[in-house]
């Protein structure tokens, strides 16, 4: 009798390889340990494996596995499977055909598929409920585990993509389990992210290799793993307090200013070379330090340090090995990330390095131009013609919708810049369940207007967006008395205050520039919000 498909936990699953184990253990002493400490499904992967010995290893981890009650699959070798009485296949694109693999396990074993691109999710939906019985989504980061991968890393977005097809193809027999460089780092924003874009799929499980054949001591990293997969939500900066439905009060705004001038956070810029000293003036201003470091060795220390703070624009970008160590550092310490996608899709380069930062760290904070916005929520079919984009006219509805969408999308706050800034709440979706979704969708999500009318001049001077980055970085980072959403609305209202004071000022973009650093001063040194001429207004 092969264990009830329906009664399979996805959650963490165990996918052997026998040639990494340490000294002094064995292949099944380590699968041991995981099913010990939380494993909940067994792949034998033997990819170098003469079939006796395939088969011998077979029989003595069929034995495991039935002492455990949990099930074994068998990839590839779908001859071995039968031979030990497995309880099911695992088999990728270029293996036996899944109907061919299907009428040769008979119908009730697992069928397991790998699926890299969403577009093949078609194929499994055609095939229907009879076939294939979960898919192994990835590879979502890059690994050493897998020799000459075919294809190249998706990223919790390549996920999402394929969540969102399983959907499209109403495809609900199939179950999900996310595989490829996972480990205690990014599991936790893996299944933080991975949601559907309707919000109703999330993943069933994780899959790995390496993390625990590979570990030392396997049981105490399968049940590290075991206890991130039953978290429910993702703390990655200590601020992240839940926002109420109301918007923040003068009050609030001016205490969040406040608590910043007390805390006086660290920024650490990587950003583009035309933004560096304009960025520092800002962010002193704002009584926070700014740190313009592009050093790897570094960034360890410098996130530890209390209230930091990265900023991350990728107008110039430093090389992507210090941007990835800066973002792992960052989430590691749970210190706000903000990125500032600049230019996201206007070249293949930058989409691609872009979608790269994307990729390796949770943000707190996401800030872009209309153009950037629209095309990180796939609204704008229409490559942007330079970086500089502007929303002028564009319709404010499908502003807040393209907001609302990367809020959802990236579970971050999300700022769209323009004559009117619109600013969307995704981290509120932050609980996660496995195989339920997020009980959200992108429209329910908390999202305001910040008005002040036009402020022309601020397109009249260089890094003016970047400085925006600045002053949230600051206020973010420095506030910790209230919800990041709080704390990102204080900035955008603080930064349009600041330019139409300096606006009113100047004499031309020059001194528009000196204006816009003392405005920034002024009204962070003497706070009094309620004199700002700019509106927020909750918007559906
Ligand atoms: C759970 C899970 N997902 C994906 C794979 C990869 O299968 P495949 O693409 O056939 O590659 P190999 O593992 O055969 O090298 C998997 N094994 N398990
Ligand atoms: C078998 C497989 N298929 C896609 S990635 C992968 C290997 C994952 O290994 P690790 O968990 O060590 O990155
Ligand atoms: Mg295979």
């Amino acid at each position: 009798m092969v264990f009830p498909k329906d009664k399979v936990d996805y959650s963490l699953y165990l996918v052997t390889d026998s040639g990494m184990q340490p000294e002094g253990t064995t292949l099944y002493s380590q699968v041991e340990a995981g099913l010990q400490n939380g494993v909940t499904l067994v792949q034998i992967r033997e990819k170098d494996c003469e079939t006796i010995d395939f088969i011998k290893e077979g029989i003595a981890i069929r034995k495991l596995c039935t002492k455990y009650n949990v099930p074994l699959i068998i990839n590839d070798r779908i001859d071995v499977a039968l031979a030990i009485d497995a309880d099911g296949v695992h088999v990728g694109q270029e293996d036996m055909p899944i109907p061919l693999v299907r009428k040769i396990v008979g119908p009730d074993r697992i069928i397991g598929w790998s699926v890299g691109k969403a577009e093949e999710v078609k194929q499994l939906a055609e095939w229907g409920p009879d076939y294939v019985d979960y898919i192994g989504v990835g590879t979502i980061f890059p690994t050493l585990t897998k020799k000459n991968p075919k294809k190249s890393p998706m990223g919790p977005q390549g996920a999402i993509k394929v969540l969102d097809a399983l959907e499209t193809y109403n495809a609900t027999w199939c179950k999900t389990v996310a595989i490829g460089g996972l480990h205690p780092n990014n599991i936790p924003r893996v299944l933080y992210q991975c949601v559907s874009s309707n919000g109703k799929r999330a993943l069933d499980g994780i899959s790995l290799v390496s993390d625990i054949m590979a570990s030392k001591n396997a049981a105490g990293s399968a049940k590290i793993l075991r206890d991130l997969i039953n978290g429910t939500s993702f703390k990655y900066v200590p601020n992240s307090l839940v926002s109420t439905k109301n918007l923040p009060t003068t009050n609030d705004m001016a205490d969040i200013i406040k608590t910043v001038s007390k805390n006086r956070p660290l920024v650490q810029h990587i950003t583009n070379k035309v933004h560096y000293n304009f960025g520092a003036n800002v962010t002193l201003a704002l009584n926070s330090s700014p740190i313009m470091s592009e050093i790897e060795s570094e960034v360890g220390e410098l996130s530890l340090i209390p209230y930091a703070t990265l900023l991350l624009n990728t107008g110039t970008i430093a090389p992507i090995d210090t941007v990835k160590s800066a973002l792992r550092a960052y989430n590691d310490a749970k210190r706000p990330i903000v990125f500032d996608p600049v230019g996201y899709s206007s070249t293949t380069t930058r989409l691609v390095l872009n979608d790269t930062c994307l990729s390796f760290g949770q943000y707190a904070c996401v800030k872009g131009n209309s153009s950037e916005i629209l095309s990180l929520a796939n609204l704008s079919t229409e490559k942007m013609k330079g970086v500089d984009a502007s929303s002028d006219n564009m319709d404010l509805s499908l502003l807040i919708k393209a907001t609302k969408a990367v809020a959802f999308q990236f579970k971050t706050v999300v700022v769209c810049t323009g004559e009117t800034d619109v600013i969307a709440d995704g981290t509120n979706s932050g609980d996660y369940q496995l195989s339920k979704g997020t009980g959200n969708i992108p429209d329910d999500l908390m999202c305001v207007t910040v008005n002040g009318g036009p402020i022309p001049i601020m397109g009249d001077i260089t890094a003016s967006g970047c400085s925006l980055g600045s002053t949230i970085a600051s206020l973010v980072g420095g506030s910790d008395t209230h919800s990041l959403f709080y704390s990102v609305i204080t900035a955008v209202a603080l930064y349009k205050a600041a330019g139409k004071l300096a606006s009113t000022r100047c004499k031309g973009s020059g001194s528009f520039h000196v204006e816009l650093i003392d405005a920034l001063y002024e009204l962070s040194h003497n706070v009094d919000p309620t004199k700002w001429d700019v509106k927020i207004s909750a918007s559906k």
